[in-house]
């Protein structure tokens, strides 16, 4: 089939990387994607290699009526989170549909949620703005973490590709890309490895002095952007930089720079422990089967917190996890941090047996798939 998916990037890396992820898949099993983006910047580092069966169209393509009805029709569209397709994209689309040459499916891919409604919603018609179009039916479709829902992103080859994967060889060629941070302590070699992709956690000097005062070391890969501003940011401010990394120096922080989405999962699966943040990453630590602490996206009416103690019901999270989750997504006068070391041993059974639990279920590609070819 072919397939229209829209995007429009709102903030941070979240919508361009669910909906990049989500045509590569399409496209990985033999479907043909159109992907309209009006930001595609971040695709330049994420994917530059691009993707057989990927088409990336700006946005502002899809205004223009004469060039959208020059082009192959398709079978689906898709709307990533509510995004609206561009009238004249729908106009061109029901000109086609009244001369009979086919009449797409048309979604709404909605946000990740673990709470109940998603399975009250999912699958659910409304109206759709272009009412004749597509048969007067837009869908909703919900990730979701059950059966009834329309299930999480994940490749086909993803085991396959754990299974292979040379960590000690992919660390070896990533050395030489890092930035090592001067102010912390020198990286030992036998240091325990953990990622940092976050907002600006309140959590985050009680993270380094923590990690800093540790019986053993810790080697910090902080991802590139907003997480590396927050972990200088602490360093910088010479009051929490002395209350932070003022212990045993077990701490060595390096940078990294923007790495592909191929390589993010590389990371991932190479690190003892996983900060992550937002609705793609989650996900992937989830795959990759190592103990991770969620940043969740936060909205401003503290919503995101229900939100967050549904999805650490849905991985059956122990006190300490819950107790990280909330120091790390908290407010500053938040719970503290529990000792990560005593601990992580327990969360990587939590994520080991949630991640097969929903790794038992239908991906999210393989339950669109089938979602399309009922109603069509
Ligand atoms: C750090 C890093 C990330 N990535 C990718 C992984 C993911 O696909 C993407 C990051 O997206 P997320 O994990 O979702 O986190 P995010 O915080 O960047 O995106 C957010 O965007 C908001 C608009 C949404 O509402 C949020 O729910 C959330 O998705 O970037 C790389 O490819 N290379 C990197 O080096």
């Amino acid at each position: 089939m072919r397939w229209d998916i829209f995007c429009q990037v709102i903030d941070n890396f979240g919508d361009i990387g669910v909906a990049w992820r989500l045509a590569a898949d399409l496209a990985g099993r033999g479907e043909q994607v159109r992907l309209w983006v009006d930001d595609a910047r971040a695709l330049a580092w994420m994917a530059p290699e691009g993707c057989a069966g990927v088409q990336v169209l700006a946005w502002a393509q899809a205004l223009d009526v004469a060039l959208v009805s020059g082009l192959p029709g398709s079978d689906v569209w898709v709307e990533t989170f509510g995004c609206d397709l561009p009238a004249e994209f729908v106009a061109a689309g029901a000109s086609r549909i009244a001369a009979g040459i086919g009449r797409p499916v048309w979604l709404n891919l909605e946000y990740l949620s673990a709470e109940p409604y998603v399975e009250r919603s999912h699958a659910l018609p409304s109206p759709a703005r272009g009412a004749p179009v597509a048969g007067g039916m837009k869908w909703f479709f919900y990730p979701g973490f059950t059966p009834r829902t329309g299930g999480l992103l994940r490749e086909p080859d993803l085991r396959q590709r754990q299974a292979a994967f040379d960590a000690p060889g992919w660390l070896a060629q990533l050395r030489p890309r890092l930035r090592w941070e001067p102010r912390s302590a020198r990286p030992a070699a036998a240091a325990r490895l953990v990622s940092l992709f976050c907002y600006e956690p309140a959590a985050l000097a009680a993270l380094l002095r923590q990690l800093d005062e540790a019986e053993t070391p810790t080697h910090l890969l902080v991802t590139s952007g907003r997480a590396t501003a927050a972990v200088q940011a602490i360093l910088d401010d010479q009051n929490s930089f002395n209350r932070s990394i003022n212990g045993r120096s077990q701490l060595s922080i390096s940078y990294l720079p923007m790495l592909t989405q191929r390589d993010y999962d590389h990371l991932l699966w190479a690190c003892a422990l996983n900060f992550v943040r937002g609705e793609d990453s989650v996900v992937r630590a989830i795959w990759a089967g190592q103990p991770f602490v969620w940043q969740i996206y936060p909205q401003e009416d503290g919503v995101h917190h229900a939100k967050l103690d549904a999805f650490l019901d849905r991985l059956q999270a122990p006190a300490s996890l819950r107790a990280a989750h909330h120091a790390w997504n908290g407010p500053a006068a938040g719970a503290a941090l529990p000792d990560i070391a005593q601990n992580l041993a327990g969360w990587r059974q939590t994520v080991h047996e949630a991640g097969a639990g929903f790794g038992a279920q239908a991906d999210l590609v393989t339950a669109l798939l089938q979602f399309v070819l009922e109603k069509r």
